[in-house]
C-alpha cells in the first residue's frame, strides 16, 4: 500500500485534500481524523504537521508526502522534490519598519525573527551576512514592534499582514513557494504506485489549467486555425456534411481561450466552443 503524508492543518490542508479527492481518493471526512486508507486505491494517508512531512518522508516509514517548498528547505531533511501543484502560492521574504534597511547587506549585526530558522540561517550563511536568527512560531509581523528583532523574514502572499503592521519588504524575495509532492533523497526509481498517483496528481493540474475548444471552419482556412489551436500532440479534424467546411477539436489554456476564440471567429470560424476537462491523462 502507498503511504502518503497530507497536511492536517493551515494554507496547505484544504486544497491538498480537494486535489487529492479530484484525483479520485478518498479523504478524511472530520479535521480529527489522522489515518485514512483506501482500500480501492491502495493508499493510506497519513494527516501531518506541514512541518514535520518532509522528515517522515526523509525517514522512509512514508512513500511520498505534500508539503511547501518553503517548509521542505526550512526542515533540511533529506527530502527531494517531485512535482509542483500550483496550490499556497508564496514568497518568502525580509521586511522590516520603512527607512530602517535598504538592502539585506545592511542586515549584518541584526537580528531577524522567523518561524523558518533553518531556510534563513542557511540563506544568510550563502550571502556572507552576519546576523542572528530568533525564532518565533507564528504572528512573526509583530516582532519588531515588541522589540524582539529589527527585522522579520517570513510568507508573504498579499503583503496585507506586512501592512497592518506597518512593514515593507527589503530586497529580493528569498524564495517563492508552492505546495510540492515529496519524495526521500537519492530514491532510485519510482514505484509503479508512486508514478501512478503522480500521473493523477498532473491529470487534476490540466484538467485546472486547459478548456477543450471545438469549432467549425471553412477547409481553406484550417492550417490558420490549427496554428492557434495547435493542441498537446495535434488537434482532431472531422469532416462535417457540408463539404468544404472541417470540424476541429483541441485543447487550449483556459486564460488563453477567449482571445483565441476571438482571433478564431475573425478567421471566419464559427459554433465555437469551450468545454471543462474534469480529469485527464496526457
Ligand atoms: N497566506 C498564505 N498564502 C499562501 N500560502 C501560505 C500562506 N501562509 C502560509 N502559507 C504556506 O503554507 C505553508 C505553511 O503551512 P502551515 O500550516 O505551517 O502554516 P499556515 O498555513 O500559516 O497555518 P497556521 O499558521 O495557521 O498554522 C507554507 O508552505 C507557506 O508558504
Ligand atoms: O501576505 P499575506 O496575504 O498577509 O499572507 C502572509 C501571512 O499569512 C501567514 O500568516 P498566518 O495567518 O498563517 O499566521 P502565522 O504568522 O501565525 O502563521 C504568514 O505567516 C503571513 O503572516
Ligand atoms: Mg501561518
Amino acid at each position: 500500500m502507498l503511504r502518503i503524508a497530507v497536511p492536517n492543518k493551515g494554507s496547505l490542508s484544504g486544497p491538498a485534500g480537494e486535489m487529492l479527492h479530484e484525483a479520485g481518493y478518498q479523504q478524511r471526512k472530520a479535521s480529527k481524523e489522522l489515518v485514512l486508507v483506501d482500500p480501492e486505491n491502495e493508499v493510506e494517508f497519513f494527516y501531518l504537521r506541514p512541518r514535520d512531512i518532509a522528515i517522515y518522508v526523509s525517514s522512509g516509514r512514508l512513500d511520498i508526502g505534500i508539503t511547501g517548498r518553503d517548509l521542505l528547505l526550512d526542515s533540511g531533511a533529506r527530502a527531494e522534490e517531485l512535482l509542483p501543484l500550483g496550490f499556497a502560492r508564496s514568497t518568502f521574504r525580509f521586511a522590516a519598519k520603512p527607512g530602517t534597511i535598504s538592502s539585506p547587506a545592511d542586515l549584518n549585526g541584526l537580528t531577524v525573527a522567523t518561524s523558518y530558522e533553518g531556510l534563513v540561517a542557511k540563506h544568510l550563511a550563502d550571502k556572507g551576512i552576519d546576523a542572528s536568527v530568533v525564532h518565533l512560531d507564528g504572528a512573526v509581523e509583530t516582532a519588531i514592534e515588541l522589540g524582539v528583532a529589527q527585522v522579520i523574514a517570513d510568507v508573504v502572499e498579499t503583503g496585507t499582514s506586512l501592512r497592518n503592521a506597518g512593514l515593507e519588504v527589503v530586497g529580493e524575495p528569498i524564495l517563492e513557494s508552492e505546495a510540492v509532492v515529496v519524495r526521500r533523497s537519492g530514491t532510485e526509481e519510482q514505484s509503479p504506485k508512486v508514478q501512478q498517483f503522480l500521473r493523477r496528481l498532473q491529470g487534476v493540474l490540466v484538467a485546472r489549467s486547459y478548456v477543450m475548444m471545438d469549432y467549425d471552419i471553412r477547409a481553406e482556412h484550417l492550417e490558420e486555425a490549427v496554428a492557434l489551436t495547435p493542441g498537446l500532440e495535434s488537434p482532431t479534424i472531422s469532416p462535417l456534411h457540408d463539404q468544404g467546411w472541417v470540424a476541429v477539436r483541441s485543447m487550449v489554456r483556459t486564460t488563453d481561450a477567449q482571445r483565441i476564440m476571438d482571433d478564431l471567429y475573425d478567421l471566419g470560424a464559427r459554433a465555437i466552443l469551450t468545454t471543462g476537462i474534469h480529469a485527464c491523462r496526457l
